[in-house]
């Protein structure tokens, strides 16, 4: 945590820019003791000091970011500093945010006459990946709407501050939901209830390897929100139940066979602590393309790309695009039967506990490539650095989108067509 609130009030010229390159000591923080962070900052000979001195990069908590660019804090970082988080991470990261920006996203898109904004059947066309969800007690009544036209499906309830599972549960009654409201002394009731849920559309078709239900882990890392510019890590995985998936009722409660969390599952009897219940996202390529065919397979990646960048875009226009951040995100996707891909979540702090040894390579591969490509190609902090990595910076990631140099590959090629237009006509 940060205690000292106001050390430094104004931006302090970079210490480092006076120094020669051989005199550079790169000072570190982190609120997280794990090896795979300090093993990454330690190789590069980085040295760590508290978060009131004079640090260079800080992995922070998320509340700790939070408190830092508080109005209150007077905190003013400097060039010579960089941070793990956007300051309102939460509008992509917290549950209704998030499908409150996507909604909005869309709506706009729609209202522009964008063909992506474009719907059939009441669902749009092109941006139909999150499932149908509500915010209650909020929108009761809307989802009771919902509900009523399609009894028979069920839904997830997720309270919106907490997270790994807990108090999670499924309903597939109105009556359910009801009870649940007065025993837990909830009442749908916006001026009583205290904690916030989301209730999505259950996605009951999950595709299943092994008769068992599986979610992705993807990681996206973002260096800036304006222009977008976001890399796709390829060394994702899939997270298994460790029980058969199973939709009847008595089965309805039980947290193994309907949540992938790994803080779940490894509490389960078959919990299988060798590979953790984990295969990556290459096998799974692997599995897809024997079982289904490389084109679709090929169609379900593009599609997860796809949906990444526009959660992405549908909040690049509200988050405050500090400088000095950059933000690694977990993304949860769930693929249904007909391989269409869910966004369930997106988590500010995906977990950098190592469950296996294949866990603790691909989160120390991680974190190195994370540091490669937000720093400078001398590796010291640079918040004046134009955040374009050369190839080799990127290791695993790939990028997923650059607007910045997109729109320049727009403009020359905008150019180039006009040029051709001149040379006809001549
Ligand atoms: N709409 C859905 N359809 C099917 N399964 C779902 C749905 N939403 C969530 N799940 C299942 O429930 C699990 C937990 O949901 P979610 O990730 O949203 O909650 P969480 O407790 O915040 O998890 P985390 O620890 O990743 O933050 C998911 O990993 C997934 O297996």
């Amino acid at each position: 945590m940060v205690k000292s609130k106001t050390k430094r009030k104004t931006s302090k010229k970079s210490r480092l820019s006076n120094n020669t390159p051989s005199k550079i000591k790169v000072t570190f923080c982190s609120d997280l003791e794990k090896s795979v962070l300090t093993n990454n900052f330690e190789k590069r000979g980085w040295q760590q000091v508290t978060p009131e001195d004079d640090w260079n990069f800080y992995w922070a908590g998320i509340q700790t970011c939070r408190t830092l660019f508080s109005l209150d804090s007077g905190y003013r970082m400097g060039d010579h500093q960089t941070i793990n988080h956007f300051p309102n991470h939460y509008e992509l990261t917290r549950k209704d945010l998030l499908v409150k920006n996507i909604k909005r996203y869309r709506k706009e898109l729609e209202r522009e006459g964008n063909p992506l904004g474009q719907k059939q059947n009441g669902k749009y066309v092109y941006l139909d990946f999150i499932p149908v969800t509500f915010v209650l007690p909020a929108d009761y009544n809307m989802f009771v709407e919902e509900y009523r036209k399609n009894p028979q499906s069920t839904w997830i309830m997720k309270p919106v501050g907490k997270s790994q599972g807990a108090g999670i549960f499924l309903i597939n009654k109105l009556s359910k939901l009801k009870r649940w409201s007065r025993e837990s002394k909830a009442p749908f009731n916006p001026s009583i209830v205290k904690e916030t849920y989301v209730i999505s559309r259950y996605i009951d078709n999950p595709l299943l390897i092994g008769g068992k239900k599986f979610d992705m882990r993807l990681y996206v890392l973002v260096t800036t929100f304006r222009p977008l510019k976001a890399y796709l890590f390829k060394l994702g995985f899939c997270r298994f139940c460790t029980v058969k998936y199973d939709t009847s009722i008595q089965e309805l409660d039980n947290i193994f066979v309907h949540l992938t969390n790994v803080s779940v599952q490894r509490h389960g009897g078959d919990y299988n602590s060798l590979h953790g219940g984990k295969l990556s996202v290459d096998n799974l390529r692997l599995y897809l393309e024997s079982t289904r065919g490389k084109s679709v397979t090929d169609k379900l990646f593009e599609t997860i790309n796809w949906l990444i960048i526009h959660s992405l875009k549908s909040v690049s226009y509200i988050m405050a695009n500090d400088k000095h951040c950059f933000e690694c995100y977990g993304y949860d996707i769930i693929i249904d039967n007909s391989l269409k891909p869910w966004l369930i979540e997106v988590n500010a702090s995906p977990s950098l506990t190592s469950t296996t040894v294949n866990d603790r390579i691909l989160k120390n591969k991680l974190v190195d490539n994370i540091l490669s490509l937000v720093l400078p190609p001398n590796g010291i902090p640079d918040a004046k650095w134009s955040k374009n990595p050369s190839p080799e910076a990127l290791g695993q990631f790939e990028l997923l989108i650059d607007d910045e140099n997109l729109s320049q590959d727009a403009k020359s090629k905008k150019n180039v067509k006009l040029r051709q237009k001149s040379i006809r006509k001549k």
